[in-house]
């Protein structure tokens, strides 16, 4: 599982390398009670294991303190896991992946609910054939929480000899500049860069890694792609539903932590950053930052916030239990920015990024 650099020269979405999985690998995704794990973490490694993606051998584990029994825990964890015309093959393979998963219920801060959950994975590692153990960690919690759990994780459930590690952690990294060089931090001092996997899932979308290919292998678009012929960007995420049980993250962040600064932010570089010297994760990278360094920052007057409100049967922000009542976390936010820089002075980019969007909310 080393991590090699993108091949020079390549668009990212036709590279065809990756890391491969090993045998004897177990994933545990922290945080299994909640709406990552149930709507994205699992559908997506289901799908993996459908496509033979996954070692032949894997193990998943749920792990949270909402309490479960096996029955609950694999009704959640298949809940968003499509088979709409009852495919007695899907069925069969859904079986299969509620027979290799299992989950522990534990608090995040206390070391000795780690050391259960080391003695579960033990107890499942006890049966390889090899004395390999390799364990990926999948934090699927809120930020508030990463640097406890990384830190138990490390101390209570790490493999010092004998397999790799890996900890995945997913955006915001933080809530300000301090708070997420405090969280980068602290993470680095448990875990090596090598072992750490940073996500924002909508780098992973076609239509966004589809950008790339757009742009740079398209001469008429290339040539088009500047103040001369762009008048304004609007890029917009609207979602049809609101909170639904999350407010116990969502309200500590609110909409411009959950969706602008990183998801927005990340397909605006892209949209707009010049050309990479190669399509490494690095060159790409230097690139968008050089683009976010010429935006100055944002106005409050060029700023409008909201929140959404109960309409036509559907409940508003404040109608979620989950939710503080009074609460002024904003769902929507929309502002305009701008680019100083040569190819793009003068062009407005609005970002907008809205939950509970029915177009009667
Ligand atoms: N939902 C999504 O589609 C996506 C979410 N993310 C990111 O995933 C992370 C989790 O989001 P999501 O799953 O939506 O959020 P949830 O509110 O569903 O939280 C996940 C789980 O974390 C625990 N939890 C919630 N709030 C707290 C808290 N304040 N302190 C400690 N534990 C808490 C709960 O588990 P329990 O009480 O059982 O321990 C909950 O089931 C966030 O960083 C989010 O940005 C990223 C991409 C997509
Ligand atoms: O990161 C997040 O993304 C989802 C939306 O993802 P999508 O792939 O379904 O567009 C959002 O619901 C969630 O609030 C946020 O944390």
């Amino acid at each position: 599982m080393t991590r090699q650099r993108s091949l020079s020269g390549t668009i990212p979405s036709m590279e065809t390398h990756h890391d491969e999985l090993k045998d004897n690998t177990i994933i545990i995704v922290l945080g299994a009670s909640g709406d990552l794990a149930k709507k994205k973490t699992f559908p997506a490694l289901f799908g993996l294991y459908r496509q033979g993606f996954l070692p032949r051998d894997v193990k998943i584990v749920g792990y949270a303190r909402t309490k479960m029994d096996p029955e609950e825990f694999h009704k959640r964890e298949t809940s968003y896991i499509k088979n709409p015309n009852d495919d007695p093959e899907i069925a069969a393979a859904i079986d299969a992946f509620k027979s290799f998963s299992t989950y522990v219920s534990g608090s995040y801060e206390d070391g000795t609910a780690f050391d259960e959950l080391n003695k579960h994975l033990e107890e499942i590692e006890s049966h390889y054939q090899s004395k390999e153990r390799n364990r990926i960690f999948y934090l699927a919690l809120p930020p508030s929480v990463f640097i406890p759990v990384a830190k138990n994780l490390k101390e209570h459930c790490y493999v010092a000899k004998g397999g790799v590690n890996r900890i995945i952690v997913e955006k915001p990294f933080g809530k300000d500049l301090e708070s997420a060089r405090e969280l980068l931090g602290a993470l680095k001092q448990y875990w090596t860069e090598d072992e750490t996997f940073r996500i924002d899932h909508y780098l992973g979308k076609e239509m966004v890694k589809n950008l790339l290919v757009l742009r740079f292998a398209n001469i008429a678009m290339n040539a088009a792609w500047d103040k001369n012929s762009i008048s304004n960007v609007q890029i917009t995420f609207k979602e049809p539903f609101g909170t639904e049980g999350r407010g116990g993250y969502f309200d500590e962040f609110g909409i411009i932590r959950d969706i602008l600064q990183n998801h927005l932010l990340q397909v605006l570089s892209i949209l707009t950053m010049e050309r990479p010297v190669s399509f490494s994760a690095e060159d790409i990278r230097d690139e968008k930052v050089k683009v976010l360094r010429a935006i100055p920052p944002i106005e409050r007057d060029d700023t409008l916030l909201g929140q959404y409100v109960a309409a036509n049967g559907k409940p508003g922000y404040l109608d979620d239990e989950t939710v503080p009542p009074n609460s002024v976390c904003p769902t929507f936010a929309a502002t305009t920015l701008w680019i100083h820089n040569p190819r793009w002075e003068g062009v407005p980019f609005i970002l907008k990024a809205g939950k509970g969007e029915h177009h009667d909310q």
